[in-house]
């Protein structure tokens, strides 16, 4: 299955962490050379935000990230062009509000996704009754649409979510914004475990996951982690491909290090 869902349940299977990692699209000339960069360090899927001008789900780095992408004229179209031209063999998420989605028609949008090679698609200001549409048109172009959860999410709506998500369920962490934390939040470790309880698909948790121990906790419950903030602080701050490339690698190399680690306590 060349699905997203089949590569990380593939992946999954292999024993592996599913490691995430994010960018802004069009954030420099050269943005798509962290995705090559993710994809060199062992990422199992890249995530790419497409900038929308109110992203009200975003801390101050993604959208810093986002304004500073728009500004230098950043586009879903163009983004999308550039992305179809980036060779990679890990799969393409693609993360927006339901603004640019609906602005140009959920076909005509899931179509330019089917034809960039993208193979996810997250909405995150979608709410779950209002979503169907788009799941078909997603389901027509060959793309899986992410559904998410947040800790304030009802356990019936945990159990339909983990049915109708596509890919994998993205486990929202904390009641917030997007953002570097110091630590991992509870409520994150405790909805991921509900979530896995209900639903077979990979389990990914996002929102807050900063460093290679917090990665490695949140896959102690979870299946995997989504990581934008902390890799997009270091991007605005000026560092390179190689160099963001090898923060991704840090966690990479310690998620497989717990993945070798012996399960259960003694
Ligand atoms: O930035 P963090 O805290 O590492 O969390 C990932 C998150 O930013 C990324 O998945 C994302 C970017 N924009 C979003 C909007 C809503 C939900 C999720 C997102």
């Amino acid at each position: 299955m060349n699905t997203l869902e089949g590569r990380l349940r593939s992946a999954r299977h292999q024993g592996r962490k599913l490691l995430a990692p994010y960018v802004t699209g069009g954030i420099s000339d050269d943005w798509t050379r962290y995705l090559a960069a993710y994809q060199d360090a062992g990422a199992d899927a890249v995530e790419i935000g497409l900038p929308f001008s109110d992203p009200m789900l975003d801390g101050g780095t993604i959208q810093e990230a986002s304004d500073r992408a728009l500004a230098r004229g950043a586009s879903a179209d163009r983004i999308l062009a550039e992305l179809a031209e980036v060779d990679l063999t890990v799969p393409r998420v693609v993360m927006t509000y339901t603004n640019l989605v609906v602005r140009q028609g959920v076909e005509t949008f899931c179509g330019k996704l089917r034809d960039a090679g993208v193979s996810g698609l997250i909405v995150p200001d979608l709410p779950l009754g209002e979503s169907g549409e788009l799941e078909g048109a997603a389901a027509a172009s060959g793309v899986d649409l992410v559904l998410l959860a947040a800790p304030s999410t009802s356990p019936e709506r945990l159990r339909e979510i983990g049915e109708r998500s596509r890919g994998f369920v993205y486990a929202v962490s904390l009641m917030g914004t997007t953002g570097e934390r110091d630590q991992l939040a509870e409520s994150g470790l405790a909805l991921a475990r509900a979530l896995k309880a209900v639903t077979d698909r990979p389990v990914l948790l996002g929102f807050g996951v900063s460093r290679p121990a917090h990665a490695v906790q949140a896959c102690r419950t979870g299946d995997g982690v989504v990581v934008a903030s902390a890799l997009m602080r270091r991007v605005i701050d000026g560092a390179g491909p190689a160099e963001v490339g090898a923060d991704v690698d840090a966690m990479r190399t310690e998620l497989d290090r717990s993945a070798d680690e012996p399960t259960g306590s003694p």
